[in-house]
């Protein structure tokens, strides 16, 4: 579906997905209207209610494998449409929602393969007695997403959520509700049973309901720090597992033995992916004082550079953020930090695309801020939006020092030549993630989650059938019963 946006893309099918197909609320209550970001124009989406009937388990893990197989091989398919989809519900541009679809068809095929993997321990006890352990389903558990990666979210959780055997029922963010119902369909038709994956839409009061639901097992959530608090607190009265992917402020350390090139290449992915509305981006930029005036020069180039516009466009790498409230609190940060003494290299302020269709949208330059100090607001504070701030550092010591001075822990990146400075910071970085002279790839084969106040629990990776299992212990007697009675 090549084109430009239009502005008039109308979804008229219900975006409920229960039982194996699309169902209209059962009651049309707190109707929220879905902004185009790149337009401006929108449409109203009904939430639904919710009723957890019953739990299916899918217990032959072959037949799981097989099916997502499926799933994936269609989704590759259709990547061009889903894709297109996800940019006209969510302003990022073309090139990257086609990444972040593929991401998904991958993480899905790798769940796949580990779906006839899952299995349990043989452990010999005195006397012949034995006991094993058997990997089990949790039974249904609940996904929360954002709306920043609404397919990939929806992909990440329900992978290795459907893998493990479990069902899952999915709320999107009611920003993007229209890609998941997408996954939800693509499921049924690989062969996924009716009322295993569900997508119900709605907002807080949709996501609270999940969490308190009696028959869900496991609450899996990205979002926020402050809503995730939230979810855990109303998890814990029903004592259910949690996994939290939350906000980040991650330090990325640039060392002056770099390859300078490859270190303002790498500053750009860790802040301009999706218009900088990523958890783990790397907005704190810390640079060795000696190479500050190259990177600075290099950076600002790179960054005024980034051609921003209509995001169904294949040259274009920067679209508009999700929302007239997010753009505004995203210019506010920048207007702040100027207040508090940091200066504006370049970008930071709304942008107007020549094309009279997108006059509407929620775009904003690229902005890179320098003369920052830690005590910063737009340094201590997530911003989700394309603003990147860059602080001098003298020794290594002090640069990890200043960058684990946070209560995030997402993930962190460090730009040297040195193998031993480099894999020594990585070490003492406090973040789930430390990538070394590179940022932001998303190799689903490993895990992904925080430290601190960025959550807990992984996605991704083997590690995560953890996350959607739980472990019987069976003890086997072979002899008499030896009574201390
Ligand atoms: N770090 C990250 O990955 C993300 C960070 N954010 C940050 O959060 C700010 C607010 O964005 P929101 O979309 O409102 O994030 P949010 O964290 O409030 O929403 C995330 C998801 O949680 C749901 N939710 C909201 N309140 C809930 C509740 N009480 N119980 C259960 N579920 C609930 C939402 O409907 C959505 O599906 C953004 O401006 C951004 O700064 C937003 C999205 C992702
Ligand atoms: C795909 N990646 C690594 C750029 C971001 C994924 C995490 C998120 O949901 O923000």
């Amino acid at each position: 579906m090549p084109g430009a946006a239009t502005g008039t893309v109308v979804v008229t099918d219900p975006l409920n997905f229960w039982g194996g197909k699309r169902v209209k609320p059962r009651e049309e209550k707190n109707a929220e209207p879905v902004f185009e970001p790149s337009t401006g124009k929108y449409s109203p989406i009904k939430p639904g209610s919710l009723v957890i009937q019953g739990v299916i388990i899918y217990s032959r893990s072959m037949e799981r494998a097989r099916v997502m197989l499926e799933a994936a091989r269609i989704i590759r398919e259709r990547r061009e449409k889903i894709a297109k989809l996800e940019v006209i519900n969510n302003g990022k541009s073309i090139t990257e929602a086609l990444v972040d679809v593929d991401i998904a068809w991958q993480c899905i095929e790798y769940y796949a393969g580990l779906a006839g993997t899952l299995a349990g321990q043989h452990v010999q006890l005195p006397g012949g007695a034995f006991a094993y352990t058997r990997r089990e389903a949790l039974g249904v558990c609940a996904g929360i997403g954002a709306w920043n990666y609404p397919f990939q979210i929806a992909a990440w959780k329900s992978a290795p959520a459907l893998a493990c055997g479990n069902a899952m029922v999915f709320k999107p963010s009611p920003m993007t509700p229209v890609t998941a119902v997408i996954l939800a369909e693509i499921y049924k038709e690989a062969g996924v049973p009716d009322g295993l994956f569900c997508v119900v839409q709605g907002g807080a009061e949709t996501g609270s309901l999940l969490c308190h639901h009696p028959m869900v097992a496991k609450v899996s959530f990205t979002g926020s720090v402050p809503t995730g608090k939230k979810v855990m607190e109303m998890s814990a009265k029903g004592v259910k597992q949690v996994t939290l992917e939350l906000g980040g402020k991650s330090p990325l350390l640039i060392f002056k033995d770099c390859e300078l090139e490859n270190a303002v290449k790498g500053a750009l992915m860790a802040n301009f992916l999706t218009q900088g509305q990523v958890c783990c981006n790397g907005t704190r930029v810390y640079v060795q004082r000696e190479i500050m005036p190259q990177f600075l020069e290099e950076v600002v180039k790179r960054t005024k550079a980034i051609p921003l516009g209509d995001p169904l466009l294949e040259d274009t790498r920067m679209g508009a953020l999700i929302s007239k409230p997010q753009l505004e609190k995203v210019l506010g940060y920048v207007s702040q930090a100027k207040k508090e003494g940091a200066r504006v290299l370049c970008g930071g302020e709304p942008y107007v695309p020549s094309d009279p269709k997108l006059k509407g949208g929620y775009f904003m330059s690229p902005c890179v801020l320098d003369n920052c100090r830690d005590d910063m607001t737009c340094v201590k504070e997530e911003i989700f939006g394309p603003v990147m701030s860059v602080l001098p550092f003298d020794t290594e010591e002090e640069a990890i020092k200043r960058a684990n001075n946070t209560t995030f822990g997402l993930a962190s990146g460090v730009f040297t030549r040195d193998i031993s400075r480099a894999h020594r910071v990585a070490e003492n970085l406090e973040a789930g993630t430390c990538f070394i002279n590179n940022y932001n790839i998303s190799p689903v084969e490993v895990p992904f989650g925080g430290y601190k106040n960025s959550g807990f629990g992984r996605e991704n990776g083997q590690v995560t059938i953890e996350y959607y299992s739980q472990l019987k212990t069976v003890v086997v007697e072979m002899g008499d019963v030896e009574s201390l009675f």
